[in-house]
């Protein structure tokens, strides 16, 4: 059956990070993205998320552009395509190259409305069929040494199963190797967001001394050649983020041997049904995978944490609690995570209210779309 989409709804929030958040690439502290709703002929209504920041850092694509393509182009795809379940999404997008996390903003509003007029979580949806998740937490560079090893006492007091440090040339191993000294029992992994190239070969190597869980993208944001070259001379798991956009991406990177382990992150991807078979195609070639974050609010967090309950999710995502990011978010009630686990919640679609208020506050603009 169709699902009787009736109308979108296109709202861009800006809301402020508690903390600034500092990778290779500068610091974010105001975060501009778009909440999408669609809403069906019965009033049922779906929520996704936007996860492009406001400069084309991570990837190529910026809040400007994810406005612009699913305005001018992937509203108009779905107006003439019928969609009877989320995944004709992968081929009703098809015409339009790229543009990942603009299809999955819209995407995810679909699959929460889909799950939503099934009267089932999301979760259940997708498949997944974990109650509680793991999860660890992802600290931006600090301004010193000792900071960085205070925030990292904190958050382990807390209870985070993992601890993620942003690394660069000049802020690596030696850093590393401190936090290592002082928490040695505590799964500590490296992000480089592509601050290397095969040069550094001998440089990286030496963090194979330190036992890290994983080393995220240290090389090229397009690359899954040299990670292959990088990976065979180290002991160290490889991460791929950046380099990953799609199920072809990762069958290559896994018979390149380019790495050991993927960051699904579901709007580099495209969407939570390319998401999943990315997921599939590990679980079938022993490939870890977990959910990366995008420092989204309490709607995007909500789909990582029913990404999150699919089987080859074994190591603890970035999807930490909502106070950590945002004095209020909004979601109903916010995500909140105990001894580094989320409960799951077992209501129909995202699982959680909408803050209609909270929503209202941040939203500095809005367009609404007949269908
Ligand atoms: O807490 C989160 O949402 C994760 C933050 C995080 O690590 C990242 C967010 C955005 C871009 C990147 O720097 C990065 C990552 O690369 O995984
Ligand atoms: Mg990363």
């Amino acid at each position: 059956m169709t699902i009787p989409i009736k109308q979108f709804k296109l709202r861009r929030l800006r809301m402020m990070l508690n903390n600034p958040f500092t990778t290779s690439f500068g610091t974010i502290q105001e975060k501009e993205f778009f909440v999408t709703e669609a809403i069906d002929e019965e009033g049922n209504r779906g929520f996704g998320e936007s996860v492009a920041f406001t400069s084309p850092w991570y990837n190529e694509e910026t809040v400007q552009t994810t406005q612009h393509m699913i305005k001018d182009f992937l509203i108009k795809l779905i107006q003439e395509n019928k969609i009877s379940h989320p995944d004709d999404l992968l081929e009703v997008f098809k015409p339009i190259r790229g543009n990942n996390m603009a299809k999955s903003a819209l995407e995810g509003a679909i699959w929460d409305l889909y799950a939503k007029r099934l009267n089932i979580p999301l979760y259940e949806a997708l498949g997944g069929t974990k109650k509680e998740i793991d999860v660890g937490i992802s600290i931006g560079i600090q301004p010193s040494v000792e900071k960085l090893l205070q925030t990292i006492n904190y958050y382990v007091k807390e209870g985070y199963k993992r601890i993620k440090i942003k690394i660069k040339p000049g802020w690596d191993y030696e850093v590393l190797r401190e936090v290592k000294s002082h928490f040695p029992t505590v799964p500590i992994m490296a992000d480089a967001n592509s601050a290397y190239t095969l040069k550094d070969i001998d440089h990286l190597q030496k963090l194979d001394e330190l036992d890290l869980l994983m080393i995220e993208q240290p090389l090229a944001h397009d690359d899954i050649v040299d990670h292959s070259k990088l990976q065979a001379a180290m002991h160290t798991p490889i991460c791929l983020d950046e380099s990953i956009h799609s199920l072809e991406d990762t069958q290559k990177a896994i018979q390149l041997q380019s790495c050991k382990i993927i960051n699904i992150k579901i709007g580099r991807v495209g969407g939570l049904s390319e998401a999943k078979r990315i997921h599939d195609v590990c679980k079938q070639n022993g490939i870890d995978v977990w959910c990366g974050g995008m420092l989204e609010a309490g709607i995007g967090r909500a789909h990582n944490i029913a990404l999150t309950t699919l089987p080859q999710f074994v190591l603890p995502g970035d999807t930490a609690a909502s106070a950590l990011y945002w004095k209020k978010d909004i979601i109903k009630p916010e995500v909140v995570v105990e001894n580094g686990v989320i409960s799951v919640p077992d209501r129909p679609g995202i699982g959680y209210e909408i803050d209609e208020q909270a929503l209202e506050n941040f939203t500095v603009e809005e367009e609404v779309f007949h269908l």
